[in-house]
């Protein structure tokens, strides 16, 4: 039984609250970015300033008639929001159809020159080719002759703490990337981790992404280990099907950064070609799932993709949106057990994330103590602390 299951779904409505803040200042601050990243024309210009309009101080519009995805986005909520403000809706659900209408703006699923043009590739792109990535990958090589469990760690400490690289984060949060990360796990079950992952397994492991960029590009590596070191027997990377949350990886980030990982000097180069032939004879497949993008938790996910974590080995569930999606996005104690709170899932699971928002569970009660007594409720923001939680399964 979930011990806190009347714990209340979060809202932006709160002024001064964190949910608040995306909603008021985020947005807008997004929507000055993407005008000045692309030459739009007239009409995308008008489209964002309506929508500036219609998230700041106006309701939720529906979608057009004629859009693909109406039926679904009804079916995630969109009858009962439509003419409601932005802000007294599921934060969730608000965020979520801010993405979905901003591409709408800028016409990215209108048929014509701009249908498919991600509007954040150039600070996608940007991250990707910073001097930084090249200093990333350079380290690699000193990993390259260290023991099997060392090189894991590291790769897996890699993909954890690339969680930070969030361009949307970092848009509020200036400073949260050069902050020093505080090594200390707030919460740690690598262990149980690594026991579902034993050297000589055959299994498949799901990994479902976030960010694109420095986050990906650990991501990447990881699988390429554990596909090296026989750890797995496959991979399925979960990515979105459609930009979302600025910095979302697409099936356009994972050729960007498979080809910016193959054209590298040294050992990274080597794990290019790794994941590069496990795409080809079939070991790494791609899904790009509409459910990625749905305003909702993984409680509510459909059968398909219910089947498909089922069959995993383990489902590895990265960064902070979809930890939110993952345990339920509520105001829970941080003590609440995360083994409730992911008890819907249908296989076993892991979360690597660092914490940006509230949400969070599994915590032990001097944890929460040190946090508070350091850093008052800045900690569950700040973009500092990461976790990495394990449900086993039953
Ligand atoms: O890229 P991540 O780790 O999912 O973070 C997404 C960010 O966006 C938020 O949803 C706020 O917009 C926070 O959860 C977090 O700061």
């Amino acid at each position: 039984m979930p011990d806190t299951p009347a714990a209340p779904v979060i809202l932006g409505d709160v002024p001064g609250s964190f949910p608040h803040s995306v909603l008021a200042e985020r947005h807008p601050a997004i929507i000055r970015q993407v005008r000045e990243a692309l030459p739009y024309g007239p009409g995308q210009h008008r489209a964002l300033d309506e929508l500036l309009e219609s998230c700041t101080q106006g309701v939720i519009e529906p979608l057009p008639e004629d859009a693909d995805d109406l039926g679904r986005w009804r079916a995630w909520g969109l009858d009962e929001y439509a003419g409601r403000s932005w802000f007294d809706v599921p934060w969730l659900w608000s965020e979520s159809y801010f993405y979905r209408r901003l591409l709408e703006a800028v016409g990215y699923f209108t048929p014509g020159p701009w249908q498919g043009i991600d509007p954040f590739r150039p600070s996608k792109r940007a991250e990707l080719d910073a001097p930084e990535t090249d200093e990333e990958l350079a380290a690699l090589d000193a990993l390259r002759d260290r023991p099997e469990p060392e090189r894991a760690r590291a790769l897996l400490h890699g993909s954890l703490w690339g969680n930070r690289a969030d361009l949307g984060f970092r848009l509020s949060a200036a400073g949260a990337e050069a902050a020093r990360p505080v090594p200390a796990l707030v919460a740690d079950d690598t262990g149980t981790l690594w026991s579902l992952l034993p050297p000589s397994a055959t299994g498949t492991l799901v990994l479902v992404a976030d960010n694109a960029g420095r986050e990906l590009v650990p991501d990447l590596l990881l699988i390429a280990h554990l596909l090296e070191a026989g750890r797995i027997g496959r991979a399925v990377l979960h990515v979105k099907p459609y930009p979302y949350y600025v910095s979302d990886a697409t099936t356009a980030d994972v050729v960007d950064a498979l080809r910016r990982l193959t054209a590298a000097p040294g050992a990274a180069a080597g794990y290019g070609r790794v994941l590069w032939s496990a795409m080809a004879d079939g070991r790494l497949t791609l899904r790009a799932h509409p459910f990625s993008c749905a305003p909702l938790p993984y409680a509510d996910q459909p059968g398909d993709l219910r089947a498909e974590f089922a069959a995993a080995t383990l489902t590895v569930v990265k960064g902070d949106l979809n930890y939110r999606r993952l345990v339920g996005d509520r105001l829970r104690p941080p003590t609440a057990s995360f083994r409730d709170a992911t008890a819907h899932f249908p296989g076993p699971v892991a979360a690597l994330r660092t914490l940006k928002s509230d949400v969070v569970t599994g915590l032990t009660a001097a944890t929460e103590a040190a946090l508070v007594a350091a850093e008052g409720q800045r900690w569950r923001t700040g973009g500092t602390h990461a976790l990495i939680q394990v449900n086993p399964g039953p």
